[in-house]
């Protein structure tokens, strides 16, 4: 694992083909952190003019959704990131493929679309980068899986790896392991942000305003994550020294128990990797 060593800059272009939630994340956390000049990264999307003003306001970047321009784009960027969601991949695959000279750089942050897959799609046997980020990359404290295909050579994953290691943490992994990261990583936030808005909601159940409840809540998360981080504790530990003998917190997580929580937490972790497999298959059969 690698989390933010001194980040080089980044000088060539990168084309973000899909102009989301995702890749803004990353596009944020690389230009706040000034790894890369917003006159390097050039972000198409489908239609949504609105979206691509609002992008070009807030960072500076090159913005387009004009069939021609954005051909011109995808056919001279050293890097291109693939970011629209699953259902819209193959159909721009198929179309990009053509337009591919052999040395651009696919980087993809598409769920369960398999590298063998983005190949068949293309048509082409193109260098690709395969990834699962988060959405904490806005901060600078994403968690990225990367894999390689055969065809990434040195520079193309140093030149992946200092993209995301420019907007916080990076591991190299097995395609296969992919999924389960997924699971963790990938979604990740939104199984914290959902225990966060039930704290919060217990907060103003119990009396406390909104604000310090959300105050409370964002704290003792933030100290928790740390705790683990700082002390090198394993969260087991860290858990019982909160938990004193037949004390609140102790009831507080009978309750839990009851619910079972831990066995829960682990069958949404596995649902979320099956789910991202059934997207990969759903890709899959449109190389038929
Ligand atoms: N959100 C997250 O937390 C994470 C998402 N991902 C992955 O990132 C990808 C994007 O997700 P997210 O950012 O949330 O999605 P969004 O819906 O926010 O963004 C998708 C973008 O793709 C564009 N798009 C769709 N089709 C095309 C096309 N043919 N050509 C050009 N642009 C196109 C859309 O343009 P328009 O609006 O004009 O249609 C839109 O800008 C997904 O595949 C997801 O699996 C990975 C990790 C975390
Ligand atoms: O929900 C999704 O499919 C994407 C992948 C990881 C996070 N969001």
């Amino acid at each position: 694992m690698c989390q933010q060593p001194s980040i080089p800059l980044i000088n060539h272009n990168i084309v973000f083909y899909g102009a989301g939630s995702m890749a803004e994340a990353i596009v944020r956390g690389m230009i706040s952190r000034s790894v890369v000049s917003s006159d390097n990264i050039i972000m198409l999307n489908r239609s949504g003019s609105e979206r691509l003003a609002e992008l070009r306001s807030r960072y500076g970047v090159i913005g387009s959704n004009d069939s021609g321009q954005k051909t011109e784009y995808l056919r001279n960027a050293p890097v291109i990131v693939l970011a629209m969601k699953p259902k819209d991949a193959a159909e721009a695959l198929r179309s990009l493929g053509p337009i591919l000279s052999a040395n651009q750089l696919i980087v993809s942050v598409i769920a369960g679309l398999s590298i063998r897959t983005i190949q068949g799609l293309l048509g082409t046997q193109q260098p690709i980068v395969r990834t699962m980020p988060n959405t904490s990359s806005s901060i600078g404290l994403g968690a990225t899986g990367i894999s390689f295909s055969k065809q990434v050579d040195e520079n193309g994953r140093r030149l992946a790896l200092n993209i995301f290691e420019a907007v916080g943490l990076t591991t190299v992994i097995d395609e296969e392991r992919m999924e389960t990261l997924t699971g963790i990583s990938g979604s990740g936030p939104a199984y914290i942000y959902y225990m966060m808005e039930a704290m919060i909601a217990a907060g103003i159940r119990g009396g406390l305003p909104v604000e310090q409840s959300t105050e409370l809540t964002v704290q003792t998360v933030l100290g928790a994550a740390r705790m683990v981080q700082q002390t090198g504790e394993t969260p087991a530990a860290l858990r019982k020294k909160v938990t004193s003998p037949n004390g609140s917190t102790q009831a507080a997580l009978e309750v839990l128990d009851k619910g079972e929580f831990f066995e829960t937490v682990i069958a949404a972790v596995n649902r979320c990797a099956e789910r991202s497999r059934e997207m990969g298959v759903a890709l899959e059969q449109e190389l038929k």
